[in-house]
């Protein structure tokens, strides 16, 4: 019997992976799937054509990388839909808006017209009954300190020359955003209480943790 069946995980579920840039999302998001026979979705670094030019000069590209992160997310989307589920997906699609539209917005690194026009075309797209939320949103959270450190660990050059001040903005709007969404259940983990990176064995009290949250969740809607 696989973790997925120990834990009655539902074999169709989907489970996005939350937090910010340098959390370990795309980590947790190998370790889960592998342990639970599931599909990744991942974000496609490399390959964006805009995300160099994004850091370089955010004023001019950012309405250009929203645009291009939200049609490769409603990509990946429709195709966990096609599939009937049984994914992890690496960050979710809230996160553009609530955290990346409406930070470069209010920092005045996206005009108004281009946040409207932005904000109008994800609501139409996204926050309507046809979509499919996730089963299950978790939550990576960590201290500022540590999630630098893994930033710098990384070593994606456009993300070192960036100011630190970028940063920690994005850390304190995070925690700010996460206190009020409601679009689908949470799991809050502490980057601190787990290591699946070097401890194989901290893999299996998450998928317990999710199995109870899913459960819970479950019990609420009924
Ligand atoms: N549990 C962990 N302990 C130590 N380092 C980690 C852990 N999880 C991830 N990392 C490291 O942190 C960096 C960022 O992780 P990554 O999964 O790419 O984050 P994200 O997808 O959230 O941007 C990588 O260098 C990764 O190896
Ligand atoms: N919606 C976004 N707007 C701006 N930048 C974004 C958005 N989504 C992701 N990014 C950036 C942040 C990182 O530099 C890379 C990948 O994110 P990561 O958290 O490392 O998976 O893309």
């Amino acid at each position: 019997m696989n973790l997925r069946e120990k834990y009655g995980i539902p074999s169709n579920a989907v489970i996005t992976i939350a937090g910010t840039v340098g959390v370990g999302k795309s980590t947790m998001t190998n370790a889960l799937a592998n342990a639970l026979g599931f599909r990744t979705s991942f974000e496609k670094v490399d390959t964006n054509p805009y995300l160099d030019k994004f850091y370089a000069d955010f004023e001019r590209w950012s309405f250009h990388l929203q645009i291009y992160f939200l049609a490769e997310r409603f990509k990946d989307q429709k195709k966990i839909f096609e599939y009937g589920g049984g994914f992890v997906q690496d960050r979710s699609i809230y996160e553009d808006t609530g955290i990346f539209a409406n930070m470069h917005y209010e920092k005045g690194t996206m005009t108004k017209v281009d946040y409207e026009t932005y904000t109008s075309l994800f609501e139409a797209m996204v926050m309507t009954p046809y979509f499919p939320h996730p089963d299950l949103l978790i939550y990576l959270e960590g201290s500022l300190d540590d999630i630098l450190g893994r930033i710098q660990e990384r070593g994606r050059p456009m993300e070192q020359q960036t100011p630190i001040s970028y940063w920690e903005e994005m850390h304190e709007r995070y925690e700010k955003w996460i206190n009020s969404f409601h679009a689908c259940p949470v799991l809050r983990l502490n980057i601190n209480d787990y290591d699946v990176l070097r401890n194989s064995n901290s893999v299996e009290p998450i998928i317990e943790k999710i199995s109870h949250h899913m459960k819970q969740s479950l019990l609420l809607k009924k």
